[in-house]
């Protein structure tokens, strides 16, 4: 088994006590009940290259980031730096996360939300959209090419957008397929955990212009975001950077600035 099984091998587990304790039924109705997804391709699309600020405790590769006794504060901060979407890890064994931090971090921001998880099964998310999620990433890697359609159109009849990440040519042609209007590119081997931000400059090109392309992983600050935008990024989404600087608003606002500045190239759609 390699670390992806394995967390979603987790996943699975939890998922099933989760279910135990609130049916399907359940929570379809209380994702329905919900206020309605806010418009995330919109804010990925405005002009300039969009920081996706994660919230994350503590990661396989890495062990313990941050603590993050509040992750609410911490959403606040990512807001004021100018954080375009946020991101929040939700699964609990390896990241430390969980659903009542996406209940948090949705109460005190108005930009879309993502639900940054292992989703494998169609109740995650009916439960991410019941927490306030706008957005919902979909791992290639971890899904059937059915599964991953299925899972693309039920985010989408929910009104939330798809954030469908990929780590090679082969699966950014089963997103594609798929019809994922939005692409991660992960730096970040999940398999192996080796980061190589090279990864996007080798997949990029090949999507087409029309798809909104963010760069995973493996931002540290300015400089790679200016990397990952002349290779052809429209976002980066990154976590570590962010959770283990010591002022987290300034930390995204620098990112902000050079993701706006005029001589930082974006594609054009
Ligand atoms: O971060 C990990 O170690 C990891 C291991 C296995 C599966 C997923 C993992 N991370 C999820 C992510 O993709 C990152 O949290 C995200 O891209 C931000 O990366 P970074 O800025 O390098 O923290």
């Amino acid at each position: 088994m390699n670390v992806l099984d394995e967390i979603v091998a987790g996943v699975r587990a939890d998922l099933a006590a989760r279910e135990a304790l609130t049916p399907l039924a359940e929570i379809k109705a209380a994702a329905l009940d919900a206020r309605p997804a806010l418009d995330a391709l919109a804010a990925l699309r405005a002009p300039g290259v969009g920081v996706i600020a994660e919230v994350k405790r503590r990661s396989p590769s890495k062990g313990d980031l941050a603590a993050i006794p509040d992750p609410a504060e911490l959403a606040v901060q990512y807001a004021a730096g100018g954080a375009r979407v946020i991101s929040v890890l939700t699964e609990r064994r390896r990241f430390g996360g969980s659903q009542a931090d996406l209940d948090a971090v949705r109460a005190v921001v108005d930009v879309p939300v993502l639900c940054k998880d292992f989703v494998v099964t169609s109740y995650q998310v009916h439960e991410a959209r019941a927490h306030g999620a706008d957005v919902v990433l979909l791992i290639v890697a971890a899904l059937e090419q059915n599964a991953l359609v299925g899972l693309l159109e039920r985010v989408e009849s929910l009104g939330m957008t798809a954030l469908v990440e990929v780590h090679t040519e082969a699966e950014a042609d089963r997103a594609l397929d798929a019809g994922a209007s939005v692409i991660g590119v992960n730096a970040r081997d999940l398999t192996t955990l080796e980061v190589d931000r090279s990864t996007f400059e080798r997949i990029a090109p090949g999507l087409p212009s029309g798809v909104v392309k963010v760069a995973e992983s493996g931002v540290r600050g300015p400089h790679d975001l200016i990397s990952y935008a002349a290779a052809g990024a429209d976002a980066v989404l990154v976590g570590e950077g962010l959770v283990t600087a010591g002022d987290a608003r300034q930390a995204v606002a620098d990112l902000v600035t050079a993701g706006a500045h005029p001589a930082t190239p974006r594609t054009s759609r």
